[in-house]
């Protein structure tokens, strides 16, 4: 049939409504994804920084300082920064000359795209590639091995899920820490306790580095800075809660420790881009990483790390 002869009822007629759509869009500097229930994420390709990650209220979960540096200059200060290879600074000495937290936070990640699954339990799955090619001249000459990491932040309406993939494509066996450095937004950091460290040891980094056992839940009164090894498996929750109510939920996938953090009144003073300067009331970090000694992998070997956040 001539197309221009086509009766026109079919456009008249009213259909179902079009069913909402995931969309996802992506500039030069970050790549953005909503569900049509309403839940959203931002993610900066510098450093492959989760920035933003809303409910279907539009409520943001994640803290991110004002003076987050979202240029590339640095890494951002908030949402979740990427640890990789090195926890804080080592005298390890394939790491020893690396900046604090390694360089994956600091590098510009490239978008390597999106699957979609639509319908009732709709969800988007954002992948970002980083290979030792592509980062800094200066940091291959510092960590000269062959790597590729491939990062997925999926976003389902009560979840945000992060996985690392980290492949050794060189010749050469290479050791890493890794730790996905979540800052949760909280109200009053107060009014917050973690659970399901119970019974667990911790090295207090704000207490020269002494071995400690952890009573009850954790609450937070001054500066805090912790490594746990929790005495439950990852597969079990780690628990933020705010005046008693659960907020998220953390399980952990091969990271068999949590870095649980909180600058107080005056590291928040000395650190530059934590803005404003009493911010340290509305962030958490608690942080699942394998930080406690060093992961080798071998030539031509993977290893997969991953979060899983809930909200309640
Ligand atoms: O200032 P940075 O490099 O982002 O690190 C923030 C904090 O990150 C935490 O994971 C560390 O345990 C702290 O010691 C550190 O201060």
């Amino acid at each position: 049939m001539n197309r221009a002869n086509k009766p026109s009822t079919l456009s008249a007629t009213p259909g179902p409504e079009p069913q909402a759509q995931v969309t996802v869009s992506s500039d030069n500097s970050r790549v953005s994804a909503q569900l049509p229930t309403g839940e959203s994420i931002d993610v900066l390709l510098h450093g492959a920084t989760v920035l933003s990650w809303k409910d279907a209220a539009g409520d943001e979960k994640l803290w991110l300082s004002d003076a987050a540096k979202l240029d590339g200059s640095g890494p951002a200060r908030g949402g979740i920064p990427l640890v990789f290879p090195v926890f804080g600074t080592s005298d390890h000495p394939p790491v020893a000359k690396l900046p604090q937290h390694g360089f994956a936070r600091n590098s510009r990640w490239e978008f390597l795209g999106k699957s979609t699954s639509e319908g009732a339990t709709s969800g988007v799955k954002l992948d970002f590639g980083l290979s030792s090619d592509n980062v800094d001249e200066t940091i291959q000459a510092l960590w000269p091995y062959k790597y590729t990491l491939l990062y997925s932040v999926t976003l389902e309406p009560k979840n945000l899920v992060t996985t690392l993939v980290i492949s050794n494509d060189g010749e050469t066996s290479f050791e890493f820490q890794t730790l996905l450095h979540t800052y949760f937004k909280v109200n009053n950091i107060e009014d917050v306790q973690v659970t399901g460290l119970e019974d667990a040891s911790y090295i207090d980094k704000v207490d020269g580095l002494k071995t400690k056992a952890q009573s009850g839940a954790v609450t937070f009164s001054g500066e805090t800075d912790r490594i746990y090894t929790p005495a439950i498996p990852p597969s079990e929750p780690l628990v933020i809660t705010e005046a008693g109510k659960p907020k998220f939920s953390i399980v952990r996938q091969n990271l068999e420790n949590a870095v649980v953090f909180n600058p107080w009144v005056e590291k928040a003073k000395a650190t530059a881009d934590l803005e404003p300067k009493d911010a340290w009331k509305n962030l958490v970090c608690v942080e699942p990483g394998t930080v406690g000694g060093w992961h080798q992998l071998d030539k031509g070997d993977t290893f997969e790390v991953a979060q899983t956040i809930s909200l309640p």
